[in-house]
């Protein structure tokens, strides 16, 4: 299997040389296959954060390489970088972050738009992505008028909107209550494996790290046997 996402030797200290030097990261490697989904398990603190926005293009490491599908990604340019990331890379966090101006079908749709999609296909696209969540019926409803778990799931659908080969999720479910974070996180599962995406997920719930294809764990900046 080809390696979609892959991290080696990366590390990451904050506030180098100051009285609060953070070394979080002592050398991190690991990889994610196309079509792999991986957990990523971490105590508090352990740099889980900081792991998945180098991983994603969001932060530079101080040592180490960050390949994506193949691509060195180091040295390149902020032009570049953000391009990789916009067009190859979809991020879920804890808290949804969706517009809440916007109805959960123009939350899906405007990435689209923002890669330059057309306004009608941008829009069946993200209904198409609704529908397979279960939120096509409340399609043009602003996030205030959604459940919990209704918002998380138009988070999914506009990360995967433009079609990412690589998902990052830190937390995906974390903000919900243990219910519906287990049925909220089938719902990502089986979409992430219908998109055929890699994916690296970081949870701190061992139940739903064991649904994925591999677990990892981050602990003292290093990746430790789980
Ligand atoms: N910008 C920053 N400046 C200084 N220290 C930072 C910065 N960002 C994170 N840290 C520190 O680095 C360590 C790792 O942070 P990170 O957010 O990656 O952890 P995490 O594993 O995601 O934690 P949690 O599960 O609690 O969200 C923590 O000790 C944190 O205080």
């Amino acid at each position: 299997m080809s390696e979609m996402l892959g991290l080696s030797g990366i590390e990451k200290t904050y506030n180098a040389g100051k009285p609060s030097e953070v070394q979080v990261l002592r050398g991190v490697d690991l990889s994610v296959a196309r079509g792999e989904i991986v957990g990523l398990i971490a105590p508090s603190g352990a740099g889980k954060s900081t792991l998945l926005h180098i991983a994603g293009l969001l932060d530079v490491p101080d040592g180490g390489r960050v390949t994506i599908a193949g691509e060195d990604m180091t040295g390149l340019g902020d032009r570049r970088r953000t391009g990789v990331r916009r067009a190859g890379v979809g991020f879920i966090y804890q808290f949804h972050h969706l517009l809440p101006e916007f109805t959960a079908l123009d939350n899906v749709a405007l990435p689209q738009l923002a890669n330059a999609a057309p306004q009608a296909e941008a829009e069946a696209r993200a209904l198409a992505l609704l529908d397979k969540v279960g939120v096509a019926p409340r399609a043009g409803h602003r996030p205030a008028a959604l459940s919990g778990g209704e918002q998380q799931r138009v988070a999914f659908c506009r990360a995967l909107a433009n079609r990412p080969g690589l998902l990052l999720a830190d937390e995906p479910t974390g903000n919900l209550d243990p219910e519906t974070s287990d049925r909220v996180f089938d719902t990502l599962m089986g979409l992430a494996r219908e998109e055929g995406l890699s994916a690296l997920i970081a949870t701190h719930n061992l139940d739903l790290a064991a649904r994925m294809d591999r677990v990892l764990r981050l602990e003292a900046g290093r990746i430790v046997p789980v």
